[in-house]
């Protein structure tokens, strides 16, 4: 039985927090999908918010934009993982998953910028459609949803400031 996503904050969050997506391109059917996903849901629940998104080739270079972004001087609040590996007839999809996680989970705890981590490894479409595109079991949305959590505590912690940039921007533009 696989787990439905957590359900929808109660309460809408204040927050002027920014928030960094790095999506991978790769089975952009499905990752495009989780980026659509993960922003329709922010902008719901984080409607002050401002969004970047960042595409990658791969899973296997979400890991090193996001080291970028977190060093950058334009830190976000949080930083949402997205991506989609679909297991082969190789080795070649776990060793890039467990590798990204490895990676994703160092650089939160390096920057102590909580890092949302929805990139998936999957045995097929099927499985893929319904973390993706699908509504019950939705990582994109799940990604927003934890986003959320982890900015009004580390507000509350008074870990972070409310971020005052103004722009919702994407790179390449055409992805
Ligand atoms: N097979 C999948 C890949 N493979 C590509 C790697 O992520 C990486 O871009 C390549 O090894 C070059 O460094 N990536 C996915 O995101 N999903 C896959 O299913
Ligand atoms: C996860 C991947 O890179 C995948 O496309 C590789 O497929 P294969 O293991 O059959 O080479």
């Amino acid at each position: 039985m696989s787990t439905a996503l957590p359900p929808r904050p109660r309460q809408v969050s204040s927050s002027k927090a920014h928030i960094s997506i790095v999506a991978s391109i790769y089975n952009s059917e499905f990752t495009d999908a989780l980026v659509e996903n993960a922003t329709d849901e922010l902008k719901t629940i984080l409607p002050h918010a401002t969004i970047s998104v960042a595409r990658v080739p791969g899973a296997f270079e979400i890991p090193v934009a996001s080291a970028a972004i977190l060093s950058s001087d334009q830190k976000p609040n949080v930083l949402i993982a997205l991506g989609l590996i679909i297991r082969g007839k190789t080795q070649h999809g776990d060793l890039v998953g467990e590798s990204v996680t490895n990676s994703l989970q160092q650089l939160a705890c390096d920057t102590k910028i909580p890092v949302i981590h929805e990139v998936l490894l999957v045995d097929d479409e099927k499985q893929a459609y319904a973390r993706c595109v699908g509504s019950e079991l939705n990582r994109g949305r799940e990604a927003a949803r934890s986003a959320h959590t982890m900015i009004e505590l580390f507000s509350a912690l008074g870990l972070h400031q409310d971020n005052k940039k103004k722009s919702t921007r994407s790179y390449p533009s055409n992805a």
